[in-house]
């Protein structure tokens, strides 16, 4: 079984405002609400695919609630740790360009992180863990690196999806797949990552870091796997962006659901890449029908 871990699920409010002057009355032109937060992306994009997953994390008041129907009425099997305070509503305002205002989320006690613990004890060698999003302030940061360590030696594969001092660590543990965006790969190393082959040059660190797997998203750029002493350079589809949150969320759906079937690395990135596209070209998260058409547009090469 696929297991995704939504520490800070939230409410995403895109609301279009083209004409956005800071200091003054704006008002929104259209507006569109979807259950977030990164794990729960990838649950929806899996069952999209007809892929099976349990979406995991905290959940709370009249948010909270509105995200736990959103994916039952979808049919994604969910097991959340209910807590106090309101799930977070986090806010992408879109004007001529995408600019996200992320909240805290609620505050999490030692007891809620031992509930969460408890749902964990359920998985089994083989199943694939998705740990992805940050991690809330309340929480020690080294929650991802601990469960990562926990569940590699039972024989689950650990995938990580998080940015700076978190996807460092991380990395010691071994997870099998981390996939940083090319602005996640500049701050990890504290430099400027401007080509092609810096990326390449960069990515392969972060595989000796530790990591099994390392996928390096390039927004238009398309993708990078890199695995053992091999790199994989998959095009990127051509059309319109209309929302491009969840995209990276979609590609690790893209991947770990294709993977999960078929044990295929490159299928898996090329499927990964048109689901990444086909949430970026489209209003709410990928459609099936969208992954399908975009499919021959993704070339895999190797470089
Ligand atoms: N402008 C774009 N055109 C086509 N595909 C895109 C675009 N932006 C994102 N994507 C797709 O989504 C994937 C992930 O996007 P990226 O922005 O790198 O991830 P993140 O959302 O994690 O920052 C890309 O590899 C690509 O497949
Ligand atoms: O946990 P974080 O880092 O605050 O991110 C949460 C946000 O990320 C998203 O999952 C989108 O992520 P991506 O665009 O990177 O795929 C939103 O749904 C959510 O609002």
């Amino acid at each position: 079984m696929i297991y995704t871990v939504t520490l800070n699920p939230s409410i995403d409010l895109i609301v279009e405002v083209p004409d956005f002057q800071l200091n003054h009355l704006n008002r929104i032109e259209r507006e569109s609400k979807f259950p977030g937060g990164k794990g729960i992306n990838v649950s929806r994009v899996l069952n999209t695919m007809g892929v099976p997953s349990v979406a995991l994390g905290y959940i709370g008041g009249f948010t909270g609630a509105y995200i736990h129907k959103a994916l039952e009425s979808e049919g994604i099997q969910t097991d959340f740790v209910n807590v106090q305070e309101d799930s977070r509503i986090n806010i992408k305002l879109k004007t001529e360009n995408e600019t996200e205002i992320n909240g805290q989320g609620p505050a999490l006690t030692e007891q809620n992180m031992q509930e969460l613990y408890k749902k964990l004890e359920n998985l089994q060698a083989g199943d694939i863990l998705i740990l992805a999003g940050s991690i809330p302030p309340s929480l020690p940061k080294s929650f991802y690196c601990d469960i990562t360590a926990k569940y590699r030696i039972r024989g689950v594969k650990v995938v990580v999806d998080a940015g700076g001092k978190v996807l460092a660590d991380v990395l010691q543990q071994k997870p099998f797949l981390v996939k940083p965006n090319h602005h996640e790969l500049s701050d990890l190393f504290g430099v400027a990552i401007h080509t092609m082959d810096d990326i390449i040059s960069y990515g392969k660190k972060v595989l000796a870091m530790g990591a099994e797997h390392v996928i390096v998203s390039m927004a238009g750029d398309g993708a990078l796997l890199f695995v053992n002493d091999e790199v994989y350079k998959a095009t990127v589809p051509q059309g319109d962006v209309v929302n491009s949150v969840g995209a990276g969320d979609s590609l690790v759906a893209g991947f770990i659901g294709t993977y999960a079937q078929k044990q295929d690395l490159r299928k898996a990135l090329q499927v990964a890449v048109a689901t990444g596209s086909a949430t970026a070209f489209s209003k709410d998260l990928a459609s099936k029908n969208m992954i399908d058409f975009l499919m021959d547009q993704v070339a895999i090469k190797k470089i």
